[in-house]
């Protein structure tokens, strides 16, 4: 049976498992006009031929599961962002069995405070410390052969915020429960919208209506493509596309006290290539020395200039702003609500099986 991991945690989950038969993430059935898949001789052997593949993607997910398991012992009041986000990320390569662009880290760590709700993650020199009264919302991505799990968690020490989470995590298991084939976006957005503005969180006397943060999606994943297209909204009023058979999804959800709209702001230190972009011809060599150091270590996948740093890339600015002025790179800044509010998220990776749905990332946690 399967080995028990040490603490902190230090085996590879492949060894754990000595069968090399990953557990599977959470059964749920369609809805009553896509059950007849359940029984489907067709559907089922559908099935069989993925194994392998969600095979794969489950490995990536007992990944994330412990990874946070145990970052949530030392996400204590005090600690540095910078060192937070190195344990974290080393414990995943690590677990992962790490191996170039073949299994490792998906995107860079997300750890935005309070009113920031996405996309921040420490530069160098960052000396900031995880406070008491903040609100941290950690996003981070595992990923094997190209199959990432996005899965994202909000930790919080002051119990002030405690139904600001609930409001957050019932919406997210809303959009989840909603998910399935042939169901379309917008009506997800809206039964989200419905569970999250049905809360309310009092700080300092005043009393808000949890509000959804209109302009956040989830968003469909394909193979080293973590936002491959389709965007799973979390308010009313979205477009009526349908979810298909055989897509991959992170359905998160976004709650704030503020104006439940987030902006560009702030330092950016996520970057990624265009998907889409094919050969640019380049001119300056420290760009086209750095793009050369981009495909080889993270190819279309997200990364941060922490991750350039520990390449050992010095003097970059210079050819990163170029690659984004020619579009080979886009820049993906800090998405932030108003200066005094608190934004909360919690976020999960399902698969929509030919027969049935699995929520991949689900864990004893969320
Ligand atoms: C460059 O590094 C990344 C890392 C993760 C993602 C995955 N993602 N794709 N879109 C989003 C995300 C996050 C980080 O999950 C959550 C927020 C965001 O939602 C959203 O609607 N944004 C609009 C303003 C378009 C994308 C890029
Ligand atoms: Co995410």
């Amino acid at each position: 049976g399967p080995k028990k991991q040490t603490e902190p945690p230090s085996i590879p989950v492949a060894d754990l498992f000595p069968s090399k038969i990953f557990p599977e993430g959470e059964r749920q059935s369609y809805n009553n006009d896509q059950r007849w898949r359940e029984t489907s001789e067709e559907k089922r052997e559908l099935e069989r031929l993925e194994f392998d593949i969600l095979n794969e993607v489950r490995q990536a997910a007992e990944v994330h599961r412990q990874v946070r398991q145990y970052i949530r012992t030392i996400a204590k009041p005090g600690i540095g962002m910078t060192d937070l986000c190195e344990r974290l990320e080393n414990c995943v390569r690590q677990l992962i069995s790490e191996n170039g662009l073949e299994a490792g880290i998906a995107f860079p760590t997300g750890c935005s405070l309070n009113y920031v709700a996405a996309h921040w993650t420490p530069n160098a020199n960052d000396t900031s410390v995880l406070q008491y009264n903040d609100v941290m919302k950690l996003d981070f991505g595992t990923q094997i052969n190209g199959r990432i799990i996005d899965s994202a968690f909000t930790v919080a020490f002051n119990p002030r915020y405690n139904p600001l989470l609930k409001a957050v995590r019932e919406a997210t298991d809303t959009g989840v429960r909603e998910a399935g084939i042939d169901v379309r976006l917008c009506d997800i957005g809206a039964a989200v919208q419905e569970v999250m503005e049905s809360h309310e969180v009092e700080l300092d006397g005043k009393v808000y209506q949890v509000k959804c943060v209109r302009n956040l999606n989830g968003h469909s994943i394909a193979p080293y493509r973590i936002h491959a297209g389709k965007s799973v909204p979390i308010v009313k009023g979205g477009e009526a596309t349908r979810m298909e058979e055989g897509e991959y999804f992170a359905i998160e959800t976004f709650g704030s006290t503020g104006r439940g709209y987030v902006h560009e702001d702030l330092d950016t230190s996520h970057y990624m290539k265009n998907f889409d972009v094919g050969h640019v011809p380049l001119r300056l060599p420290r760009a086209k020395a750095l793009l050369n150091v981009i495909d080889r270590n993270f190819g279309t996948l997200a990364f941060c200039k922490r991750y350039l740093d520990r390449l050992g890339e010095t003097k970059y600015l210079m050819a990163l702003k170029n690659l984004c002025d020619v579009g080979i790179l886009d820049p993906y800044p800090p998405l932030c609500d108003t200066k005094s509010s608190y934004v909360a998220q919690f976020e999960h990776t399902l698969y929509l099986h030919p027969t049935r749905k699995e929520v991949l990332s689900r864990g004893p946690d969320y």
